[in-house]
């Protein structure tokens, strides 16, 4: 089954509708999933759902077709000991950190999907990476690549260790790209443009450049060389940011290490 539309029947649960849940709900809805067949459970839910025709912290289908955690990992201790799942569905987590092995004890003998989703979901431009338990087969695969592919793009992994490293990466990766656009703004200010200008400037480059990096045939090292003219001002600046001891570089090294360390931290 790949259509999210199929799950209408028996129904899809979602643990906690924050920023990430509310996100793939929305996306889900605009993809064919009926309001109806969606149960939410949040303690502080999102005032729009029952407006949307979503059920709202009442009583859950015994077998949904699939229930989606979405909480804090934190607060899995709590979560997990009170959900209970049908025999054939299947459990998907976007959950930091939070291993197969941890949902295959709350919930045995069940498929399981670890994902990894990042924010642009909200537009509909995220990426998700996907593994699965032994006990997920191509159709569970695919099913939970419908779901995320609402929201954007997937990938597969082989291997669930690979799962701290992607969180670190992509996961986490859109706070790095807005503070990205901060500083740029902020050394823009110090060279003396107004802070509505120097942020009006960061945020259209790095929202053009990144469309250009996906766009274009040329890999980003190429890309980066295009605007670089020998002797000229970006040759400047570069010489700074690809400083292998004080660059970007040695500090993105440090950056997606300190962040996949705590993915690990929280799958303890
Ligand atoms: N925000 C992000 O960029 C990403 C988050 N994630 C993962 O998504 C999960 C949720 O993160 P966010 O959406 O950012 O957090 P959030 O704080 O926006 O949403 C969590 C939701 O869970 C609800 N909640 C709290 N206790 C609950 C309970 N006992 N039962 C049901 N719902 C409960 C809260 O009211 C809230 O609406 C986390 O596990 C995180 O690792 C994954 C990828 C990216
Ligand atoms: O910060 C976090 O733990 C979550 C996981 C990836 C993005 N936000």
């Amino acid at each position: 089954m790949t259509d999210i539309s199929e799950l209408n029947g028996r129904g899809l649960v979602l643990i906690g509708c924050g920023r990430m849940g509310g996100a793939l709900l929305d996306g889900w809805l605009k993809n064919g999933l009926r309001p109806g067949a969606v149960h939410v459970v949040d303690p502080n839910p999102r005032p729009d759902l029952s407006a949307l025709g979503v059920a709202v912290n009442g009583a859950l289908p015994p077998s949904p077709a699939v229930l989606v955690i979405a909480v804090k990992p934190q607060m899995m201790a709590d979560v997990l000991p009170r959900l209970n799942v049908g025999a054939d569905t299947l459990v998907i987590s976007v959950a930091a950190g939070v291993t197969i092995a941890a949902y295959e004890a709350a919930f045995p003998g069940a498929a399981i999907v670890r994902t990894m989703p990042n924010t642009p979901a909200a537009i509909g431009q995220g990426i998700t990476a996907i593994v699965g338990n032994a006990r997920a087969g191509e159709g569970e695969l695919a099913l939970a690549g419908a779901l995320m592919s609402a929201v954007g793009r997937t990938v597969r992994l082989q291997d669930e260790g690979q799962m701290d490293a992607v969180t670190a990466l992509s996961g986490s990766g859109p706070a790095y790209v807005f503070h990205l656009i901060e500083a740029m703004a902020a050394a823009g200010e110090a060279e003396g443009l107004s802070p509505a200008l120097a942020l009006e400037l960061a945020r259209a480059t790095v929202a053009g450049a990144g469309a250009l990096a996906v766009a274009a045939d040329e890999d980003p090292a190429k890309l980066r060389e295009n605007v670089t003219s020998p002797g000229g001002t970006t040759a400047a600046g570069l010489a700074q940011l690809m400083d292998p001891e004080t660059g970007l570089p040695p500090l993105m090294r440090r950056t997606i290490a300190a962040a996949a360390a705590r993915g690990r931290e929280l799958g303890k």
